[in-house]
C-alpha cells in the first residue's frame, strides 16, 4: 500500500560545501518524481539493483522516472555479499558502455548496502567519476551505508579493501520498502542503529532499549525516529571528517572484529550487521577489561543486542589467530599496532592503539562462541 508521495517527508543534509546533499526520509518517496529528478546530472540514468529487490521496486522506480524525457537503463546483479566484487562492478561499467552513457549520466543504486557500495564505486570510477543517487531499501542501508560516500568492494583477504570516497547527490529513503525486508535483515540493520547510541548518544541508546519491540514490529513512528536520528549522527560525523582522518573512525565500533568474522566465515554467511553486533559485544568486553565499562554496562549492551535479534557470541570455528591475522589488515591500522574503537562510557567512544596484545588475545580466547 503506498501513501501519498512526500507525506510528512523529512529532510536532513550532509554538509560538505559544494558537495552538500540531502537525505529525504518518508513513506512512499519511491513514487515521487520531485524527490528524484532534481538530482539527475543529465538525461541518462542507469538503475543498479539486484535480482531480489528488482521484482519489488524496479517498476515503481521506472514509473517515477517515466514522465521525464530520460534514457533509463538498468543492470540487475545477482544477490549477496559474496557478489560484492570487482567482477560485479565490471558488469556495471559494461552496461554503462553498452548503453553509450557519458559523463553526464547518473547511477541510481536501488537496494541494500551491497548494491549501494558497488554502484557508488562504479560511479566513482566510470569515466573518472559520474553522479549517483542512493535509494536504500534495507534498514542497514537507510541508517548507514547510503550516507557518507564510502564505496567499494571486498577482497578475499579483507572487507571493503578496494574502494573510494565518492558522495552521492542525494539519499532517498522510502521507509515503506522495509515492509518486504526479511526479519533477519532488519535485525542486522538494528546493529548499526545500536552503534550510534553506543558511540555518540546515550539517550538514544535508552530510547532503543525501550522501543526495540516496536522497531522489530516495524512501528512506523519508531522506525522513522531510528532512521532520522541515525542519519543525523552519521551526517554530523561525515561533515566533520569525510575521509576518516579522525572522528569518523568511531563509526567503526565493532568492525575490526566484525570484518574479521565476515572474511573468515566466507562473505554472506554472517551478515554484516550480525558480525558487527558480535564485534560490538567483543569491543564492549575489551572496554571493560581496560577499566572503562562496568560489568553491568557490558550486560546492558549484550541485552540490547539480544533484544534486536543479534548474536552476542563469536563463530565457533574462529580461533585467536583467525581473528588476529585479519584484524592486522584493518584499514584503520597505521603501523604494527591495532587501532581499536573502544567505549570509554555508554555514548562515548575513542580510538585506542595501546591495548596490551596479551589482554586482547585473552579476551578473544575467552569470548563466548556460538
Ligand atoms: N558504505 C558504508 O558506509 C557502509 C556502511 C555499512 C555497511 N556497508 C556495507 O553494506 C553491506 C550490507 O548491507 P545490507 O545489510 O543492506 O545487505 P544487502 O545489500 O546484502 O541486503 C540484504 C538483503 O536484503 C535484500 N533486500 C534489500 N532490500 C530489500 C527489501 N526492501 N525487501 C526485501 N529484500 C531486500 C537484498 O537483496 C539482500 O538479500 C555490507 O557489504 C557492508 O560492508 C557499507
Ligand atoms: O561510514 C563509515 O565510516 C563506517 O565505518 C560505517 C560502517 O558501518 C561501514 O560498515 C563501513 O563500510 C566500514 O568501513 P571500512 O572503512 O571499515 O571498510
Ligand atoms: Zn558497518
Amino acid at each position: 500500500m503506498t501513501q501519498s508521495p512526500s507525506a510528512a517527508m523529512e529532510s536532513l543534509s550532509v554538509a560538505l560545501g559544494e558537495r552538500t546533499y540531502p537525505i529525504h526520509i518518508g513513506a512512499g518517496l519511491l513514487d515521487d518524481p520531485g524527490c528524484l529528478l532534481p538530482y539527475l546530472a543529465g538525461r541518462q540514468v542507469m538503475i543498479v539493483t539486484n535480482a531480489t529487490v528488482a521484482p519489488h521496486y524496479l517498476d515503481r522506480l521506472r514509473h517515477t522516472l517515466s514522465g521525464a524525457d530520460l534514457e533509463v537503463c538498468e543492470v540487475i546483479l545477482p544477490d549477496g555479499e559474496a557478489t560484492k566484487t570487482l567482477a560485479s562492478v565490471e558488469r556495471i561499467w559494461d552496461a554503462l558502455l553498452a548503453a553509450g552513457f557519458n559523463r553526464r549520466c547518473t547511477l541510481v543504486a536501488l537496494g541494500g548496502g551491497v548494491i549501494g557500495d558497488m554502484a557508488g564505486y562504479a560511479a566513482a570510477s566510470y569515466q573518472r567519476g559520474v553522479a549517483f543517487i542512493q535509494v536504500p531499501t534495507t534498514l542497514l542501508a537507510q541508517v548507514d551505508s547510503s550516507v557518507g560516500g564510502k564505496t567499494g568492494v571486498n577482497h578475499p583477504r579483507g572487507k571493503n579493501m578496494i574502494g573510494a570516497f565518492w558522495q552521492p547527490r542525494a539519499v532517498l529513503i522510502d521507509t515503506q520498502t522495509l515492509a518486504t525486508l526479511p526479519e533477519r535483515e532488519l535485525s542486522a540493520g538494528l546493529a548499526e542503529v545500536i552503534k550510534y547510541g553506543l558511540i555518540w548518544d546515550a539517550a538514544f541508546l535508552d530510547w532503543l532499549e525501550r522501543e526495540m519491540p516496536a522497531l522489530r514490529a516495524l512501528d512506523a513512528a519508531a522506525i522513522r525516529h531510528a532512521i532520522r536520528r541515525s542519519c543525523e549522527i552519521k551526517a554530523e560525523i561525515v561533515a566533520e571528517d569525510e575521509t576518516e582522518q579522525g572522528v569518523r573512525a568511531l563509526l567503526n565500533l565493532g568492525h575490526t572484529f566484525g570484518h574479521a568474522i565476515e572474511a573468515h566465515q566466507g562473505y554472506g554467511n554472517w551478515l554484516h550487521g550480525e558480525a558487527v553486533g558480535a564485534g560490538m559485544a567483543m569491543a564492549a568486553a575489551l572496554s571493560a577489561e581496560r577499566g572503562w565499562l562496568t560489568g553491568a554496562e557490558v550486560e546492558r549492551i549484550g541485552a540490547v543486542l539480544a533484544a534486536a535479534g543479534l548474536p552476542r557470541v563469536a563463530p565457533a570455528a574462529m580461533g585467536v589467530d583467525d581473528f588476529l591475522e585479519r584484524m592486522r589488515l584493518d584499514k584503520k591500522n597505521l603501523d604494527s599496532r591495532l587501532r581499536l574503537i573502544l567505549l570509554e562510557a555508554l555514548g562515548r567512544a575513542a580510538i585506542h592503539d595501546d591495548t596490551d596484545p596479551a589482554m586482547l588475545e585473552r579476551l578473544i580466547e575467552r569470548f563466548p562462541r556460538a
